[in-house]
């Protein structure tokens, strides 16, 4: 069975208006996505994620490369292809003087969904919006749009369903719904969830596979669970019963005295011991008054692949 999607050698290049050089947005991107699965596409400010959901989407046309959506290629099918993908967008484009109702039916429409199959008010009732259906749009509250366009993006029944960026800025209420609306859609219904966020507890909670891009290069793709485990580096916080005169030393340790006189050490589990950073501060001829050790958090990982660059994409 083929992946939900797979993108080889995929280029955009924008056209530079003006005097402005043409933009590299993305240079040369392979990714597959599992059926089935919840997946974090994530990279800093400019990265190119917008531009590669858009691809996705077909509002932006790719300059080179396949693209693939639930088996069906862009180019050779591109109503299937279509047809398999429900893109929530990142703006609040409504248009104002459609109700609800009538947006969802339009939507349906244009997706060529006949009548009898159309769930508008069943998408209605799931986004709590059913009181709000012969509302105008301009009237809805920006939680309400971005609900309803959450509805646009599910009216054709896509096997795949794509979120960019759905709850910056919104507030904690709207984000829990949307994220049980997700985790509904992935676990009752089977749909394949790719995602873009900034917030990545959110992505590390939420999606079984991430894929980091960095300047249109996907940099990492594995497991979040792999992803976690690649970075192996831990700190150890020490506070010391008394100032320190002599810092510990030793291979692989790198210490540090944070402004509240405790020592941060960082090391690689996989190469030192707790015991032998211990070791070493007592060795220094520290009295441990407290101690505490921290994981790295996706956080950790994506900064280290975002600003090193030493990390080579991998899957
Ligand atoms: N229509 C366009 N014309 C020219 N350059 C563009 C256009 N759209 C995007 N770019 C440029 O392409 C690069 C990738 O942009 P893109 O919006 O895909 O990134 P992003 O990862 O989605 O960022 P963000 O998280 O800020 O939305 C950026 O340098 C951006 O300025």
């Amino acid at each position: 069975m083929s992946d939900a999607i797979e993108i080889k050698g995929l280029k955009k290049t924008y056209a530079g208006s003006g005097k402005a050089a043409p933009k590299e947005a993305l240079k040369g991107i392979d990714l597959s996505i599992p059926r089935g699965s919840v997946f974090g596409l994530l990279g800093p400010n400019g990265a190119g994620k917008s531009t590669l959901i858009n691809i996705l989407a077909g509002l932006v046309v790719k300059t080179e490369g396949s693209v693939k959506i639930w088996g069906w290629d862009q180019d050779v099918n591109p109503r299937q292809s279509r047809a398999s993908i429900g893109v929530m967008p990142q703006e609040l484009n409504l248009d104002p003087f459609f109700t609800p109702r009538a947006a969802l039916e339009v939507q349906a429409g244009l997706y060529g969904v006949p009548r009898a199959q159309r769930r508008s008010d069943e998408l209605l009732e799931m986004l709590g919006l059913a009181d709000k259906a012969h509302a105008y749009a301009r009237t809805l509250s920006g939680g309400m749009r971005r609900r309803l366009l959450l509805g646009k993006a599910l009216v054709h029944n896509p096997h795949i369903l794509v979120l960019d960026e759905p709850t910056a800025g919104v507030d904690i209420g709207l984000r829990q719904m949307l994220w049980d609306n997700v985790r509904r859609l992935n676990q009752e219904e089977g749909k394949t969830i790719i995602l873009t966020t900034h917030y990545l507890e959110e992505a590390e909670e939420m999606c079984d596979q991430i894929a980091i891009i960095n300047q249109g290069e996907k940099i990492a793709q594995d497991t979040t669970a792999n992803m976690l485990g690649r970075l192996d580096a831990k700190a150890m916080v020490i506070v010391p019963d008394h100032d320190v005169t002599t810092m510990p030393q030793g291979e692989g340790l790198d210490v540090s005295r944070r402004d509240d006189g405790a020592l941060v050490i960082r090391y690689r589990s996989n190469t030192t011991t707790a015991d032998r950073v211990l070791g070493a501060v007592r060795e220094a001829g520290i009295t441990i008054r407290d101690v505490k050790t921290e994981e790295a958090d996706l956080e950790d990982v994506f900064l280290e692949l975002t600003n090193t660059g030493r990390a080579h994409a991998r899957g």
